[in-house]
């Protein structure tokens, strides 16, 4: 990957005259003001993407919130572009790899309008819980309404929340001052701080559906929680239930909102956001809009004063940072480590950051394992242990544990941050045991509960060269390379039991890329010995050629003998 930020970004910096900054988006004058004094700044709004890709040539930054499609034609068009600014959270309208490769920064504000995104999801949630937009529109039109708008309160009422991150955890603590639950799901949320906010974890959604009054869900859209709440999810919910989005669109199928909607599985919806901004009319999007159970608002969930000051001065002081030849403090795409340090430790940034998310997505899925509230332990072995500068070590494990349920971008600059404001803690340990039998430059990661230390997980793992191998699973001894889809089958270690499994995928035109059967460690062969525990346990490692689906992993979990079964993307 190109480097983007170097030390001495001035060489990067900009050569000719006045440096030129493009916002074709309406962001807050008070970031502009910092910039007017150094920068010719241009504000072009209502730009057709034609328009900007013949303005872009002439620029060295793009400001925008997230109307702009930042498309790789636009960065490719962008000949003098040194840094894209997100005015706020989400950065899916910018293309980030092509943006990468061109050597383009690109920042945003993470925390800039959690508050106003928070405030505006209880607004949604009073309003379907007293049909304002119906009050509102019928007054409007002449009428006098009452007895067709008898709401509910919300007081001792249920609310559900998919998703504790910073707006979740807000949206919790404003619903508990306005006395209801609060039951949430976030398989990586820290527990001492839902305990502390008076919020109860539960461990899936199909526990809370049936009981929540009202249903909020506040994840970035990644592939995991695409469509998270379908028909078979609605059917679920009481058909008093409302529920909320101020988050992003397609997290609720909206078609599946719809048909809920007209078939009555719930009561009402409250929507800041859609799969298409603004939603086609024929879509199902459009339907929502118009929908007479639907309180709608065209993605206002940041739209506040106090919020865009807050995002534009935050983007703004990154600008001005990055075109002088600085390090931004929020960048979406900066490198974990500088050039210099490049080659050295690249491989086991690489290593490491498999491990991390190995680790959520095994541990998580078989252990219940938690990231939020756990003691990490890395400890470094061989030449490793002699490294003085380990930070980009560090900032890889972050970056991996919280790959596969945010999209905060991890970089060396914000890694103690986002650990912070996940509740994960990691402790960092030289190993130095002299005649360690040990593979040159291996490196153990332990994970325990915070509290007492129990429910150890480790993972081993090493680089050869450019080669990554992982040593240690858990309780089982394996050398495999951490990449691509993998399935790991916990079974007991019996005859046969490869062929079922390879029937199994088969059948299915799964092609396997690799199998290893790893062995228990000699610690949990005794253990198991003294427990008189019938044949050994087993783990079948597989290496496959794609995704597979439930239908085949359900096929898999009912073969004979096996414990559990994991599909993970590395
Ligand atoms: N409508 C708006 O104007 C507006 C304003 C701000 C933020 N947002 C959006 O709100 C969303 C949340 O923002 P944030 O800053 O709170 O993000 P965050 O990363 O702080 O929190 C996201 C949380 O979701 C959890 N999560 C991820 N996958 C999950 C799953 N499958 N099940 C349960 N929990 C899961 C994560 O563990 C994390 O705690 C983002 O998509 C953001 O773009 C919208
Ligand atoms: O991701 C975000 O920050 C919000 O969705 C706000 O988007 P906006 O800047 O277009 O209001």
């Amino acid at each position: 990957m190109t480097p983007i930020a170097t030390s001495n970004g001035a060489a990067r910096g900009v050569a000719e005259g006045r440096p030129r900054i493009l916002i074709p988006e309406k962001v807050s004058p008070d970031g502009m003001a910092m910039l007017e004094p150094h920068f010719d700044v241009d504000v072009k709004l209502g730009m057709t993407p034609e328009e900007l890709i013949s303005q872009i040539p002439g620029y060295h930054g793009l400001i925008v919130r997230s109307e702009t499609k930042v498309t790789e034609e636009v960065l490719l068009a962008g000949k003098k572009l040194r840094v894209v600014a997100r005015a706020g959270v989400g950065v899916d309208n910018i293309n980030v790899p092509a943006a990468t490769s061109r050597g383009i920064i690109v920042v945003n504000s993470p925390s800039g309008n959690i508050l106003a995104a928070a405030e505006h999801t209880i607004a949604l949630l009073l309003a379907t819980a007293r049909h304002i937009g119906r009050a509102d529109g019928s007054l409007k039109q002449g009428g006098w309404e009452r007895s067709k708008l008898v709401g509910i309160e919300v007081g001792r009422k249920i609310l559900g929340i998919v998703g504790l991150g910073k707006v979740g955890m807000n949206v919790a603590r404003m619903a508990k001052g306005l006395g209801m639950q609060v039951i949430a799901v976030d398989p990586y949320a820290n527990p001492d701080m839902a305990r502390q906010a008076g919020v109860d974890l539960a461990s899936n959604l199909k526990e809370i559906l049936p009981v929540v009054d009202f249903l909020t869900i506040h994840t970035p859209l990644l592939a995991t929680t695409l469509d998270l709440v379908g028909e078979e999810e609605f059917k679920l919910m009481k058909k008093t239930a409302r529920v909320l989005n101020v988050a992003r669109g397609g997290v609720y199928n909206e078609a599946a909102l719809v048909k809920a909607l007209d078939e009555g599985w719930i009561a009402g919806a409250g929507i800041d956001v859609f799969t298409s901004e603004p939603p086609k009319p024929d879509s199902a999007a459009g339907q929502i809009t118009k929908h007479p159970k639907v309180v709608a608002t065209p993605h206002l969930g940041a739209s506040t004063v106090e919020a865009q000051e807050n995002v534009s001065i935050d983007v703004c002081t990154q600008v001005l940072e990055i075109l002088r030849g600085g390090l931004p403090t929020s960048a979406v795409n900066a490198p974990i480590i500088l050039p210099e340090e490049y080659r050295k430790l690249q491989p086991f940034v690489q290593l490491i950051e498999k491990m991390g998310r190995l680790y959520t997505q095994h541990f998580v899925r078989t252990k219940g394992g938690l990231v939020g509230g756990r003691n990490f332990e890395l400890i470094y072995h061989g030449d490793l242990a002699g490294m003085s500068n380990t930070k980009p070590l560090y900032a890889a494990l972050v970056k991996g544990l919280v790959a596969s349920f945010s999209d905060s971008h991890v970089n060396i600059v914000n890694a103690a941050l986002i650990a912070k404001e996940k509740g994960i803690k990691i402790s960092e340990t030289h190993s130095h045991q002299p005649g360690e039998q040990t593979y040159a430059n291996l490196v153990t990661l332990r994970a325990a509960h915070a509290e007492d230390g129990s429910g150890e997980q480790i993972i081993e793992g090493y680089a050869s060269g450019k080669r990554l191998y992982i040593s240690k699973l858990d309780r089982f001894n394996a050398t495999f390379t951490p990449e691509g889809t993998m399935i790991f089958l916990h079974n007991y270690d019996e005859p046969g039991k490869i062929g079922g499994v390879g029937m199994v995928l088969g059948s299915h035109g799964i092609n396997i890329r690799f199998m290893q059967v790893a062995s228990l460690d000699e610690d949990s062969k005794q253990a198991e010995a003294d427990a008189m525990r019938k044949g050994n346990e087993a783990l079948m490692i597989l290496g496959i050629d794609r995704l597979v689906d439930e239908e085949v992993m359900e096929g898999l979990r009912r073969s004979e003998g096996v414990l559990d079964v994991v599909l993970v993307q590395l």
